[in-house]
């Protein structure tokens, strides 16, 4: 069996601290000549113990982002409620050590597993000091004494705080879905959208207007899009994206189609009559391409994104 530089743990968003944990992992499976590898829960743990829980990435989504930008191998624990009352050591032994042939495993300072959390770094260095395993534990990395972890990710997007989670994230967050039929009372008003549903597991953001850009298999555009219910004109409380692009208009139903936000306008309203929306659209889409020309999104567009 081969044997493994191990990092551990729930890698929700793979944010910057994260990524660094993983090359840290990736460098010294290269010096010793051993194969890195990212052991993570399936479910996130969350799930079990917090019904509702949401993700900032979709499993799919961190998968594949893990495999094509860091070619690290994943191994998923099974999370259930068996595993989630297991105590500490015997999660350790049973599971983990039973599964992956462990050389030296990494954790981040503040990794909490085994049941009500009881295990931490302390833990694993006392476990690893037995000889079945070397532990490394990686101090608190912040960027600009901003804490980086997923509930920092999560608490920025709750306040529309898209440039900031994208610092943590190292990347824009981003929604990604089929695309969907809607009423089609966008073309009617003015304003042909695109639709997806809100992903049920994905977290979900301040409601209201984005300037997001658009990925779809003709290529990338920029567009304005309101995630939200859409109180003005629809009674149900479905959460769903709606971008109408600024420059094209294309006809694109269960196309994939990756949604990445940009920055926010201004939040959902429940406007008095259509004409109040409409108005309101006009100006949603004014700003979105203020901020295009004159921002830094302005390079970006002229380096054909
Ligand atoms: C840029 C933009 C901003 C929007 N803002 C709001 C809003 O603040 N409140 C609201 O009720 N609906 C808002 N909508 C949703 C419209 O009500 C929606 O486009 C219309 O209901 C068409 O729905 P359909 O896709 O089912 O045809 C917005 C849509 C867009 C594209
Ligand atoms: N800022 C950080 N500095 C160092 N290590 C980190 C940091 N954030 C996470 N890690 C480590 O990365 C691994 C995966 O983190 P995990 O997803 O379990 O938690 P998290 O990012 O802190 O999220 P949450 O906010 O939900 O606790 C763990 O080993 C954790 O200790």
């Amino acid at each position: 069996m081969n044997k493994y530089i191990v990092v551990l743990g729930n890698f929700d968003g793979v944010h910057i601290a994260h990524q660094e944990l993983i090359k840290n992992a990736i460098l010294i499976a290269k010096e010793l000549s051993l194969k890195p590898l990212l052991v993570c829960f399936n479910p996130h743990t969350a799930f079990i113990i917090k019904e509702g829980h949401r993700l900032i990435l979709t499993r799919e989504d961190k998968i594949n982002l893990l495999k094509s930008e860091f070619k690290i191998d994943i191994f998923e624990i099974e999370f259930n409620n068996e595993v989630a009352m297991m105590g500490y050591g015997e999660f350790i032994f049973n599971i983990l050590l039973k599964v992956v042939d462990i050389h030296t495993l990494i954790t981040g300072y503040n990794f909490r597993f085994g049941h009500k959390r009881l295990g931490d770094t302390k833990s694993l260095a006392c476990i690893s000091s037995s000889g079945k395993f070397h532990y490394i534990c990686i101090n608190e990395m912040m960027l600009n004494y901003i804490p980086i972890s997923s509930s920092e990710v999560k608490r920025l997007l709750s306040m529309g705080a898209v440039g900031l989670a994208q610092k943590l994230l190292g990347r824009n967050f981003f929604i990604s879905g089929v695309v969907c039929h809607g009423k089609k009372l966008g073309a009617k008003i003015g304003f042909k959208t695109l639709n997806i549903e809100y992903p049920e597991n994905l977290y979900v953001p301040l409601l209201g207007v984005y300037l997001v850009l658009v990925s779809l298999n003709v290529g990338k555009f920029y567009g304005v899009a309101n995630i939200g219910i859409r109180p003005t004109l629809h009674t149900d409380n479905s959460i769903i994206v709606e971008v109408h692009l600024l420059e094209f208009d294309l006809e694109v139903y269960e196309e994939d189609v990756k949604i990445e936000l940009l920055q926010f306008i201004r939040p959902e309203r429940k406007f008095g009559n259509i004409e109040e929306l409409i108005y309101q659209i006009n100006m949603d889409v004014s700003a979105a391409s203020f901020i295009l020309k004159n921002t830094c999104y302005a390079t970006e567009i002229a380096n054909n994104v």
